[in-house]
């Protein structure tokens, strides 16, 4: 594997998403092959071992499994990361294919996803399954919908399996029907590429194929060049949801987090929510070196007087006096059910996973059921929510929790909703009501 340089390009989060099996290992495998990031010999001798086990057809997913399984041994957090580079970008594929909890990831882990591809496989049968009400092309879709990821790549896969191959007859029948659902969903389909290709033979993937002359849109590297840099939320008020406290002797006590939005400056007064301890900021660190101000996406560490390590911990977000973090004594949700046995109702506990923060909250409210497709209320007050259902949902954090509305705070207004080790179910804040606290200093 070669070594990646670190880019000057603008660095952008892929998220790859799709019905198990419609070839997400496979596309992303033979792309990274095309770019280089693989060496030839390493191709071969894997292309060897599935013929000797009779899996030829999964040679560009075990790349992708190689791949992982090297980065793995060396990384320490918790996420599959993949890099490689386009013309235009530099970009982490963000917890790769073939990982299940990918959905609690995309919350709670490092990094949000800029933009998603969805892999959809053509081949008879296959679309359908992954359009049924279990099918995970419908799933991922309200998934990232409701995540707020509005830049989505359609990957229209295995084209060299329809009847007949590369059939143009049934690219349109695919595309038609996902372009109903996403509408449904309210994605702004005018802008989503919707591109045939084969993973496995490389059509479409960087130079256009010529199997399909019928189609003349970018091909899947163009598409991802097509991608537009979300802007930087510096405008907003400050909030930096923090990872770790340490002290650090010599110098005092230094919290890490990454700033979500507004700007962090040497000698500001900021303040740590729920505690409402107030500090002042000496310094400021980020990749071992001093800096003057810190911006959204910068990952620092800084230095705060007045405040002890025992003060804040992980969870606590810091903010300017001006404008601080929300302490939401109840907040309300639209919530989706990836998950449960049984029935979610008034009552259910669920540990709600928010930025860096883990705490309990009860549900006190079930304020409606809605249509998936439309988002309109389909039903007041239900008595509880099953596996696949959409609902408005009112919780109660029974521990002071920092969250925010998303609309204003994204990162700050998302969570996964964890029990028994599991996602239960995913959501954004849709409303806060804040508790009023005194801040002290
Ligand atoms: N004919 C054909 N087969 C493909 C294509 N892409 C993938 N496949 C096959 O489809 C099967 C599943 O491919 P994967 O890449 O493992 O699918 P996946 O979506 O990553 O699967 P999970 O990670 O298990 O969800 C394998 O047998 C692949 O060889 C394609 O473009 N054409």
């Amino acid at each position: 594997m070669r070594v990646i340089p670190m880019s000057e390009k603008p660095h952008l989060n892929l998220v790859v998403i799709g019905h198990v099996d419609h070839g997400k290992s496979t596309t992303v495998g033979h792309i990274l092959y095309r770019l280089g990031y693989v060496d030839p010999k390493k191709l071969a001798e894997l292309e060897e071992e599935a013929k000797k086990k009779g899996k030829e057809s999964f040679k560009y997913a075990w790349l992708l499994d190689n791949l992982k399984e090297e980065r793995e041994r060396g990384v320490t957090i918790d996420l599959s990361f993949m890099k490689f580079e386009t013309k235009k970008y530099y970009f982490t594929i963000i917890d790769a294919p073939g990982h299940r909890d990918f959905v609690k990831n995309m919350i709670t882990g490092a990094s949000q996803a800029d933009a998603a591809i969805l892999v959809v496989s053509a081949r008879k049968g296959e679309f359908e399954a992954g359009m049924s009400p279990e099918g995970q092309t419908r799933e991922h879709l309200i998934l990232a919908k409701t995540m707020g990821i509005e830049q989505i790549i359609v990957a229209v896969n295995k084209m060299d399996a329809t009847e007949p191959p590369y059939s143009q007859e049934r690219y349109k029948q695919v595309i038609d029907t996902l372009q109903k659902f996403m509408k449904g969903l309210g994605f702004d389909i005018s802008k989503i590429p919707f591109i045939p290709i084969s993973g496995w033979n490389g059509d479409n993937l960087i130079e256009r194929s010529p199997a399909m002359p019928w189609y003349n849109g970018p091909t899947l590297v163009e598409a991802l060049d097509n991608i537009q840099i979300p802007p930087k939320p510096i405008d907003k008020p400050l909030r930096i949801p923090i990872q770790a406290v340490y002290a650090i002797s010599g110098i005092g006590t230094v919290p890490v987090g990454r700033v979500e939005s507004g700007v962090l400056k040497k000698g500001d007064r900021i303040v740590f929510m729920p505690p409402a301890i107030v500090g002042e900021v000496r310094s400021i660190e980020m990749h071992h070196t001093q800096i003057e101000k810190a911006e959204p996406g910068d990952n620092i560490g800084f230095n705060v007087r007045g405040v002890t390590k025992t003060d804040i911990k992980r969870g606590d977000v810091a903010g300017h006096l001006t404008n601080p973090p929300t302490i939401a004594k109840e907040f309300t949700a639209r919530l989706f059910i990836i998950w449960h046995p049984s029935a979610v109702t008034v009552g259910y506990t669920p540990v709600i996973h928010a930025h860096t923060a883990s705490i309990a909250a009860k549900i006190t409210e079930l304020v409606s059921k809605l249509d998936p497709r439309t988002g309109k209320e389909a039903e007041k007050n239900p008595q509880f929510l099953k596996q696949g259902d959409t609902a408005i949902v009112k919780f109660q954090p029974i521990k002071q929790m920092v969250v925010e509305k998303f609309s204003e705070f994204p990162a700050l207004g998302r969570f996964a909703m964890r029990d028994m080790g599991k996602t239960i179910g995913i959501g954004v804040i849709t409303d806060v009501v804040p508790e009023q606290v005194q801040i002290k200093g």
